[in-house]
């Protein structure tokens, strides 16, 4: 099973520039978590943050008893090794084929003979639908295969936690959603950790158990997914509705005349409708994170705003009924 992560107090700047404070939350293990936010506001920084790249000066990142913030550099880089890593362009080396690319990883850190490395590479290169394209360069393939080969680096050594940095940047729609699906059934095959940086809204509304979003140098909120799709934050509702009325600008953030001058405008029209989380496709088994988190969620439902409360009542209801057909 995937391992929790407990983030507390993390506060992250570079020189003058303060990026976020005070980031306090737990991605629940074996769940599949979303960070959202404006472009800029510190995702990227946060995904390289937990697995202990970047530095934070305040706060603790919690993996299995290891403060990848704080704690010693050994013990950082045995804790790294639960972690896949899955980079925006798949971070591929150009000189070398899809196969050893993938094999990279098995080389670098085992010793396992080259049979048994084969036998992975092909297990976790059929996983992600690129079997046949094992002697290709990767700049001979197009970028939604780029993506999944470097998913398929990312699994070799059976990452607990595997994290995510905007997987559907550059593909299509077509693409995205079959990306989404893949990291359904990624979960339910593994059931690891997993935390997915985007800002694509198909994902964000079909693919997490949890949603957060980054913005105006702190965590906005992070909980169960119908918390923040049901929202009517400001900030979560203009971004989840894609709309410029809002408190997130151009560039930065509006100024007070400016949202002074929208409100006096219109209403602001109501959150999109709820779309199930997607399931795994048929044959996979369930994901064992469906019934954990269920437990969670219904022992905090009397402290959730009530849309959210009724939203999960009757996701809960619907999955009761699927069950019973
Ligand atoms: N190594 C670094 N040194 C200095 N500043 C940095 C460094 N890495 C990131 N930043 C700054 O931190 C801020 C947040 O960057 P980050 O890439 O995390 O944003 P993001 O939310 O992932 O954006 P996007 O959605 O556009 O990818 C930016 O202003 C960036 O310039």
């Amino acid at each position: 099973m995937g391992i929790e992560v407990v983030v507390e107090g993390l506060t992250k700047s570079f020189g003058e520039q303060n990026i976020w404070q005070d980031v306090t939350l737990t991605l629940p293990a074996g769940e599949v978590s979303v960070m959202l936010g404006p472009s800029g506001t510190g995702k990227t920084v946060f995904l390289k943050s937990v697995i202990g790249l970047i530095k934070p000066e305040r706060g603790r990142v919690l993996v299995d008893g290891v403060d990848m913030v704080g704690g010693s550099e050994r013990d950082i880089y045995e804790a790294r090794k639960v972690f896949g890593l899955m980079f925006q362009d798949g971070a591929l080396f150009g000189s070398m084929t899809l196969f050893d690319n993938i094999a990279f990883p098995l080389r670098e850190h085992t010793r396992k003979k080259e049979s048994e490395i084969r036998r992975i590479v092909m297990e976790r290169m059929d996983l992600v639908g690129l079997v046949g394209a094992e002697e290709k360069l990767p700049g001979e393939i197009s970028g939604g295969m780029r993506k999944r080969a470097g998913l398929a680096r990312a699994l070799v050594l059976d990452p607990q936690i595997i994290l995510c940095d905007e997987p559907d940047s550059g593909l299509d729609p077509v693409r995205t959603a079959y990306l989404s699906q893949l990291l359904i059934d990624l979960n339910a095959r593994i059931d690891a950790t997993m935390l997915i940086v985007t800002h694509n809204l198909d994902i964000a509304a079909t693919v997490p158990d949890n949603m957060g979003m980054l913005f105006r140098r702190g965590l906005v909120a992070f909980g169960p997914r119908e918390v923040l799709l049901t929202s009517e934050e400001p900030v979560v509702a203009q971004f989840l509705g894609g709309r410029r009325e809002g408190p997130i600008g151009m560039s930065e953030e509006k100024d007070a005349a400016t949202l002074a001058k929208e409100r006096g405008a219109a209403a602001p029209p109501a959150p999109r409708p709820l779309v199930p989380q997607l399931e795994p496709s048929p044959g996979l088994p369930e994901r064992k994170a469906v019934r954990r988190r269920r437990e969670r969620v219904l022992s905090m439902l009397d402290r959730l705003p009530e849309a959210a409360r009724i939203a999960i009542e009757r996701s809960h209801a619907a999955a009761g009924e699927g069950a019973a057909r």
